[in-house]
């Protein structure tokens, strides 16, 4: 058992299957399948319009997919017996009455959905707003009100939890905090799911990765492998005799190109390891000055993959 009256058996908890959603003629989320699993962390990641809070929608009820469905634990979430108290999420923290303390926001919630009222002053200290619990909401800066939103979604104690988003607007305390908080729900067995834009802010927390891009699946599988899959390998090195290098590199079947334009004698090669170079190097009597293996960030790796998809790129429509 995973604590929370999941069994172990039940090894899915959102289960997304050929999701379709259109607007109109616009298709938000095309055919869409992937699945969720208990005890990790999912970054559910995608350019920006990639269709992501069209799908954390679905998984939640509150849209309808076109065709296709979606389930939490085996069933629609709007049947879900236990509600709040088996998902809670997190989709726009601005959606919070500002007249409202942090306070009053949850303990509204907490009695409208028999969570025991206690509850409030533990994920209050635990998301650490203790100290502006009884302030309005409406002077709460981003971070804070992120903060309140997480506070909202841990407030039923639930297995399953769902972040839009989450780090937007946190400063770098806080997305620490966030990191930590995600890796220990995961590790207490929970399904944490959290979606975001940014390679960067998965890097460091999700194991698991769902890659979208124009509403379409691009990648599910562990971030580890993801990283070994997509980051490409290359050699940076330096040498008197660029040309004659070249042309044995080339030969011994690696890829060579000018590292950076202006870079003199500076050459990028791919396709074969930093010691095999200085091996081929010595055997030929060329001189080397620098040899560097070099792994492009994962980020680069995302943006390059997703980058057909994107809707907007520096300002200009696609
Ligand atoms: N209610 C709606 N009516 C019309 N189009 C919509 C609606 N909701 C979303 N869309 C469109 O569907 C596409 C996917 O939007 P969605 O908000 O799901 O993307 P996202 O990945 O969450 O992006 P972001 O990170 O920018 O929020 C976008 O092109 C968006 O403009």
């Amino acid at each position: 058992m995973s604590g929370f009256g999941v069994p172990d058996s039940i090894d899915v908890v959102i289960e997304v299957s050929s999701a379709t959603k259109r607007y109109g003629s616009k298709t938000a989320v095309d055919n869409l399948s992937f699945t969720v699993r208990p005890g990790h962390v999912t970054g559910f990641l995608g350019p920006n319009g990639a269709g992501k809070t069209t799908t954390l929608r679905m998984i939640l009820g509150l849209d309808a997919p076109t065709a296709g469905s979606t389930t939490v634990s085996g069933v629609p979430f709007r049947t879900h017996r236990r509600g709040l108290r088996h998902l809670g999420a997190l989709l726009d923290a601005h959606h919070v009455h500002g007249g409202r303390s942090g306070t009053a926001h949850l303990s509204a919630l907490a009695r409208s959905n028999g969570i025991p009222l206690r509850r409030v002053d533990e994920v209050l200290q635990e998301v650490g707003l203790t100290d502006v619990a009884r302030r309005r909401v409406g002077g709460y800066s981003l971070g804070m009100k992120q903060r309140l939103g997480i506070a909202t979604a841990l407030l039923g104690d639930p297995p399953v939890l769902i972040f839009d988003e989450p780090i937007n607007g946190m400063d770098p305390e806080g997305v620490l905090w966030v990191r930590h908080l995600f890796r220990r729900l995961a590790a207490e067995g929970r399904t944490v799911f959290l979606s975001s834009h940014l390679m960067t802010e998965m890097e460091n927390t999700a194991d698991e990765l769902i890659v979208i891009g124009q509403g379409r699946l691009i990648a599910a599988e562990p971030l580890s492998r993801f990283a070994a899959r997509s980051t490409r390998l290359s050699v940076v090195l330096r040498t008197p005799q660029a040309a004659e290098l070249a042309a044995v590199l080339t030969a011994a079947g690696a890829q060579v190109e000018p590292d950076v334009p202006d870079g003199v004698g500076r050459l990028a090669v791919t396709g074969l390891p930093a010691d095999r170079i200085g091996v081929l190097a010595f055997d030929n009597k060329i001189v080397l000055h620098e040899l560097t293996p070099r792994t492009a960030s994962l980020e680069e790796a995302f943006m390059e993959l997703t980058a057909d998809s994107v809707e907007y790129l520096a300002g200009q429509q696609r």
